[in-house]
């Protein structure tokens, strides 16, 4: 398979390195300097860029007629304009805050825990995130699809990252060094708390998990999740 790797830092080049293991090709390695040159000639394109460039990768994905998996987190206020340009070129898209299979794990059981912590008022959520330094936005991508995940369970209608009232998520956001990503949800109650964490012990998990995506996407139309990907069911 021909893929176009749109954004070539961190995340691209351990995408590269699996991708080749696999026995694929890279026609392109786009970062912020080059061109859309080779970008036609793929089967499919992996962005892992920046906030502000995600939107012209995966839109150019879509004018050439190239799938693509966006695995950049920060630009999701425009996620509504990007599905209707793939319906609208009849594109291929999967777009995830986290690509890998344990987060994906850890999202149903979120969601599954959520369902039953809404039946109890004594416990109140809260999130915390931790992050490498050069992580540009924040909280990450997953903290947010996670308490989406909430919300959407409970009576939680909002996250954020200032003082929560009592129907919103608080979310803390950490930088420390170079932490891969480390995502817990809590629940307090004044006698206990329950605690849900997914610790990345690099970022091999994310990759494989976005080739894997590549993989499945490549010849497809239509817009996707990593819930269709694993063939994960909610409960
Ligand atoms: N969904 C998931 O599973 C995961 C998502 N992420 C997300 O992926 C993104 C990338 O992470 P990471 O690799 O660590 O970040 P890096 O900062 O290491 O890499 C970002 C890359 O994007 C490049 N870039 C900048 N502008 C453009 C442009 N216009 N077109 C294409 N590329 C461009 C940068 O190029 P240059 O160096 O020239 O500036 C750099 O190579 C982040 O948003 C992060 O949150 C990260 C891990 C997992
Ligand atoms: O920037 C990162 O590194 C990561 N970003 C993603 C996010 O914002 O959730 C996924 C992962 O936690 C690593």
């Amino acid at each position: 398979m021909k893929i176009a790797l749109l954004g070539y830092g961190k995340m691209g080049q351990v995408i590269e390195r699996i991708a080749l293991e696999r026995g694929h090709e890279i026609v392109l390695k786009k970062d912020e300097f080059n061109t859309y040159d080779g970008l036609s000639t793929a089967d499919v394109a992996i962005d892992f860029s920046v906030p502000t460039a995600a939107v012209d990768n995966i839109s150019n994905c879509f004018h050439a007629n190239v799938p693509v998996v966006s695995g950049t987190t920060g630009w999701l206020d425009r996620y509504n304009e990007m599905e209707t340009l793939c319906k609208e070129k009849q594109g291929g898209f999967i777009s995830s805050s986290n690509f890998s299979l344990g987060v994906n794990i850890f999202f149903e059981l979120n969601e599954y825990l959520a369902k039953i912590m809404a039946q109890f008022d004594a416990y109140k959520v809260s999130m915390e995130e931790i992050h490498h330094t050069q992580k540009l936005d924040a909280p990450s991508g997953t903290a947010i699809s996670l308490a989406k995940g909430v919300i959407e369970n409970s009576a939680y209608a909002n996250w954020t990252m200032e003082d929560a009232k009592s129907n919103e998520i608080h979310i803390e956001a950490k930088r420390i060094g170079d932490v891969p990503g480390t995502h817990t949800v809590t629940y307090d109650s004044t006698v206990d708390s329950i605690e849900l964490k997914h610790t990345a012990h690099n970022r091999e998990g994310f990759a494989l998990g976005a080739v894997i995506a590549a993989e499945w996407l490549a010849g497809k139309k239509g817009i996707y999740t990593m819930k269709d990907v694993l063939n994960l069911e909610s409960k």
